[in-house]
């Protein structure tokens, strides 16, 4: 995999802000020119949502946070970035030369993405005397929670350059789809408008309210395209013959037709009135800021479904979160041994996400056994036993567990897990889990495991090798001298 070693971002508004929060939390220095007097506060605030989103996102390990710096100058920003990301406003005359600009100031191999939603790579590289090396990166946003970026290139821009585009997106965990031919607003924003013109149309006509419409589409096939797109989902409407069937059925459908959509609706001052009087209708005093927090943990929540998704192997987007959790922990899993043993060993810091809350309002209980395996597995990368040691065919598996809840964890929570090993031996490991609130150091509950090692292949306990019980040995003896923690040993049940 090739990866960005250092990302420029020009403009750092809503998308801009969203690429350098996605670079960052990749671990990517960014320097960021943008003539805004506010931009450092909203690209700040851009940040701390992105930073919240992923502490709900995944408890896999996040390499150190990139590098921040705002730069005087464009050319202090682009002269030694490898990826160099445009993001200033829509306008074809501002972007070439913006584009211009860092064509002159950047390095000859670096990368020059452009964020425009429709313009075309052949019209932005003009002006350029390095044209080839331009393309249309075109992200959704919140950049730094939905993963797809439509790679165009222009009549100039060469086949390599596409190629290293494509390559570096999946290390950031994000997607590239590489759209053969250009046009004005590519594939999503093509569909988008669409439906959007359509949209402005029913508003216009009095068929329904921006509320109504928005429930149509969330509550529907909203739900839908999240996971399967529109030919998978109306495959499947085809019942069992399939697409061929739904073509036959709904094709006439088109010709009738059930939709406007050549027409352009007038933007006149009573149709914007009318919308915005409706949308603040909608939005019901929440700010654009709330909004954006409820977006970002619904986001999440869908994300983290999706990775669960066809039996656990993960599903579109879900999938794309699932291997880019491989490579972090292939990546950062092997953690050093503790500087000091003799202590319990802080393992998992997370925060409580919206897919973990129950009608209770908190936590709920499956959840718990979640962090305490996340804190077992963390445990275990720290002894030696990482993805690649599983692929070779051992482990261990956990036999018991007890949990006790014993306070309360709230959404969006800051938590962490400590572990204590109480005993082991050749194939046993026995573990004491604690999980508290990160801001007061509160014990919100326990637990007790036993693991066994396995031969995964054979299906049976086995002796783990002597680089594992080493380590594992280490750390038990130097947990001997802390005293049996509070609740060890207890059992569900209550006196008779
Ligand atoms: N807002 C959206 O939903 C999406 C926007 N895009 C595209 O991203 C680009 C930026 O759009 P937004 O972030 O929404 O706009 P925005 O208005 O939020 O941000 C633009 C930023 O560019 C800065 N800027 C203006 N001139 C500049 C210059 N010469 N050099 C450096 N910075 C400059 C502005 O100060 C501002 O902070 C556009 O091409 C847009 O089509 C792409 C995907 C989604
Ligand atoms: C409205 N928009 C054209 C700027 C939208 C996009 O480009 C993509 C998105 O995030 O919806």
């Amino acid at each position: 995999m090739t990866k960005i070693s250092k990302a420029a971002c020009i403009g750092g508004g809503v998308i801009g802000g969203g690429w350098i929060a996605r670079f960052l939390l990749a671990g990517i220095d960014v320097d960021v020119f943008d003539p805004h007097p506010e931009a450092s506060r909203i690209v700040g605030e851009v940040i701390a949502n992105a930073e919240k989103a992923y502490a709900m996102l995944t408890g896999a390990p996040l390499p150190p946070r990139g590098r921040l710096r705002f730069c005087q100058t464009l050319v202090e920003a682009v002269t030694d970035a490898d990826w160099i990301q445009e993001s200033v406003p829509e306008r074809l005359d501002l972007k070439r030369g913006v584009l211009t600009e860092i064509d002159a100031a950047a390095r000859p191999d670096a990368l020059i993405g452009s964020s425009t939603s429709g313009l075309l790579p052949t019209d932005l590289q003009r002006d350029m005397r390095h044209p080839e090396r331009l393309f249309v990166a075109h992200p959704y946003n919140p950049v730094y929670l939905l993963p797809l970026v439509e790679i165009v290139g222009g009549e100039k821009t060469s086949a390599a350059t596409i190629r290293a585009a494509m390559e570096r997106l999946p290390p950031i965990g994000m997607k590239g789809v590489h759209i053969a031919k250009e046009i004005e607003a590519f594939v999503g924003d093509r569909l988008l408008e669409a439906l959007w013109r359509e949209a402005l149309w029913l508003i216009h006509d009095d068929i329904c309210t921006v509320e109504t419409l928005d429930d149509v589409i969330r509550y529907s096939f909203g739900l839908r395209w999240a996971q399967m797109g529109l030919f998978q989902t109306y495959r499947i409407a085809g019942g069992e013959a399939g697409m061929r069937h739904f073509l036959a059925q709904f094709g006439p459908c088109l010709a009738w037709p059930w939709t406007k959509l050549t027409d352009v609706v007038d933007l006149d001052e009573a149709l914007i009135e009318k919308i915005g009087r409706q949308s603040d209708e909608q939005a019901a005093g929440l700010s654009i800021r709330e909004l954006e927090r409820i977006r970002d943990e619904n986001l999440v929540g869908i994300l983290q479904a999706l990775k669960g998704g066809d039996g656990g192997k993960g599903w579109g987007a879900g999938k794309l979160l699932k291997d880019f959790e491989r490579t972090l922990w292939a990546e950062g899993g092997g953690e050093a041994m503790p500087a000091d043993p003799s202590r319990s060993l802080r393992l998992v810091e997370t925060k409580v996400s919206p897919a973990w809350v129950d009608y209770n309002g908190h936590m709920t209980e499956h959840r718990y056994l979640q962090v305490f395996g996340d804190t077992s597995d963390a445990l275990l990368r720290l002894v030696g036993v990482d993805l690649a040691y599983v692929e070779a065919g051992h482990s261990y598996y956990t036999v018991e567990s007890h949990i006790r809840h014993l306070g309360e964890a709230k959404l969006g929570q800051a938590i962490h897990s400590a572990c204590q090993i109480l005993s082991a031996d050749e194939k046993r490991l026995h573990v004491f889990h604690t999980l508290h609130d990160t801001a007061t150091g509160e014990l919100i509950a326990t637990a007790e495991q036993m693991l066994l090692h396995v031969d995964s292949k054979a299906g049976k306990a086995v002796a783990a090798p002597a680089a594992v019980l080493d380590r594992v040995k280490a750390i038990a003896a130097s947990h001997a001298e802390l005293a049996l923690p509070e609740g060890a040993g207890r059992h569900v049940g209550q006196r008779r």
